[in-house]
Order: structure tokens, then sequence, then C-alpha cells
């Protein structure tokens, strides 16, 4: 690939750029970036992977490969109005933004746009994303390719239907939440133990690294894998009634199906507001709450 243009300049714009830099992929003077207006944040990415910076949206997107948009869904439909009428005609459109569909997109340029969906999380920032991948009918091969190596740089990729995103999303694209929620639920318990709490947090990450490579390596699945920890009368057995007895893993399984609800809610409003109706994110928020 030549040149590679980003929209926005948050948190995973930058792991993207590490990743893709760390791996050659791009030379790092053909990686553009822009944001709505922060320059100090531009000028510290541009010190920091000696990538180019510019507001010129001409000078951003001249013959760009493939441009990368990373705002917040709340600010796709003004950011988007704002572009869109500047990308070039064959260049690859990625959409990293929760929930926001290709065909939004499209209807957005108002014409025909080869799209890539993509949902990494935010591992990617030490290349251990989890990322899933689905393209419109626009999009070449050598394109679908060049998408899944972008990914690659950062972690697995694997395409999916784009009908499944949201359930990526659920999962795995907010999923370093879940775990980061249950570690500070065992960083609180270690004081509460008498664990000091350094040795704690080396105990817990320890312990994360050792339950996911067994995950990785071993052919059984997670619930022997737990029985077998889980000795009759011991220690294991006392703290998972605990959490039996108030339903964690329902409340985990209905967490995960609500952040997929949310990503197809956050896809409605930005299609909704695509076509000019003027229901916000907080409504939304609102009204799904
Ligand atoms: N943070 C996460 O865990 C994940 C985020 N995503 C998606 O990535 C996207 C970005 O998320 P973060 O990097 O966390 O957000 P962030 O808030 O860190 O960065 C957003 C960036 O977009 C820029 N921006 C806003 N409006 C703009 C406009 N009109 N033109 C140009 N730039 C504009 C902001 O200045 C900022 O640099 C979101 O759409 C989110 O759904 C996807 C997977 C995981
Ligand atoms: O919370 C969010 O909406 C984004 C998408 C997946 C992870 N973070």
């Amino acid at each position: 690939m030549r040149k590679l243009s980003i929209v926005g300049a948050g948190s995973m714009a930058e792991a993207l750029i590490s990743g893709i830099i760390a791996n050659g992929l791009i030379n790092k003077q053909n990686i553009w970036v822009t944001n709505r207006s922060d320059r100090e944040r531009l000028s510290s990415l541009q010190k920091k992977y000696g990538i180019c910076a510019t507001y010129d949206k001409a000078e951003l997107f001249r013959d760009a490969d493939a441009v990368i948009l990373a705002m917040k869904p709340k600010d796709a439909v003004a950011g988007l109005a704002k572009i869109l009428p500047y990308l070039p005609k064959n260049t690859l459109v990625i959409s990293v933004l929760a929930g926001l569909a290709i065909t939004s997109i499209e209807k957005m340029a108002g014409r025909e746009l080869a799209v890539v969906r993509a949902m990494p999380n935010t591992s990617a920032a030490i290349g251990k994303s989890a990322t899933g991948l689905a393209f419109n009918s626009h999009v070449t091969d050598e394109q679908a390719l060049l998408a899944k190596k972008l990914f690659e740089t950062v972690g697995l990729a694997a395409f999916v239907e784009e009908s499944q995103l949201d359930a990526v999303t659920g999962l795995s694209g907010s999923g370093p939440a879940y775990i980061y929620y249950l570690v500070e639920a065992m960083e609180n318990s270690a004081s509460e133990i008498g664990l000091e709490s350094h040795l704690a947090k080396e105990l817990i990450i320890q312990t994360l690294l050792g339950a996911a490579e067994m995950l990785r390596t071993s052919d059984k699945p997670s619930r022997q894998l737990r029985h077998e920890v889980t000795s009759p009368g011991g220690t294991t057995e006392a703290g998972i009634r605990i959490l039996e007895n108030r339903q964690v893993q329902a409340s985990l399984i209905h967490c995960i199906k609500e952040a997929t609800a949310q990503s197809k809610r956050l896809g409605r409003m930005l299609s909704e507001a695509g076509d000019g109706s003027s229901t916000s994110v907080v409504e939304l928020r609102e009204r799904s709450s």
C-alpha cells in the first residue's frame, strides 16, 4: 500500500498506527492522520511515529489507497458529511465505528463506495486485537486482503458477515472492558483478604495470562478447565457457589447481549441521522435505559 489516511486520532487510531509501523506494512511517511481540531494531539502523533498530519482534506486524501474512519459514532454523521465529498473514487473506506452499517456510509456518500467495516479492540495497542471484518460488493479481492493484512498487524483478524459485527462488537470489541471489570473486583478484594496491592496485581496478571494460555493451547473446553480447578469441598467450589447464587454467569451473558443490542441501536440511530433525522446519541441512550 502506498498511502493510508486516518480520520480521527484517538486511541484506536494510535493503536493501528503503531501496529502498522511496527510491522512495516506502510512507510510511516505515507501514513496521514487528521482529527477535528486538536493540533497538539496531531503533533504528538507526528513526533512519536514520524507520520504526517494535516487538516487539508485534499492533501489528506490525495492518492490514498485506503481511508480509515476512526471517530466516535456520535461524531460520525457530521464528520462524514465533511469528508465524504473529498474521497477519491477508488479509495477503500475502512470504518471501525461501532454500529455504523456499510449501507449508511454509502447512503451518506450518495454514491457507491468500496467499504470495509471492522471491529477491533483496544488490545490492538499491543498487537493483540481480535478483529472482525466485513465488506461490501465494491471491495476488490485485493482490497479485502489488504484490509485483513492491516488488522493482522495489530492481532487476529477474521472475515465475518456484516450481520455478525454487532455481536463481535458486544463480545470482543467491548470484551477487554469486561475483563478489566473482573480484574477491578479481584484488585478490590485484595485489601480485604490481606494482600498487598502490588503483589496482588502481579498474581492477578499471571493468573489471567496462565488461564488465557491454557484456553489457547488446551483441547479442553473452558467448563472442563474450570472443573479441574474446582476440588470437591474445596475453595473454588465455595467461591463459585457465590457467583452461581448471584447469577454472575447469567449477568455476563446479559451484559454481552445488551452491548450487542446497543451496537444495533447505534447503527439504527446513525442510519436515521444520516437520513436527516434528529435523533441524538444521548436520546438513544435515554430511550434504551
Ligand atoms: N475504544 C475502543 O475500545 C474501540 C473503539 N472502536 C471505535 O473506534 C472509534 C474511535 O474510538 P476511540 O479511538 O476510542 O475514540 P477517541 O475519542 O479516542 O478518538 C476519536 C477521534 O476522532 C476525532 N474526531 C471527532 N470528530 C471528527 C471529525 N469530524 N473529523 C475528524 N476527526 C474527528 C477526535 O478528534 C478524536 O481524535 C469509535 O467509533 C469506536 O466505536 C472500535 C473498537 C474498539
Ligand atoms: O464502547 C464502544 O462503543 C466501543 C466499541 C467497542 C468498544 N468500545
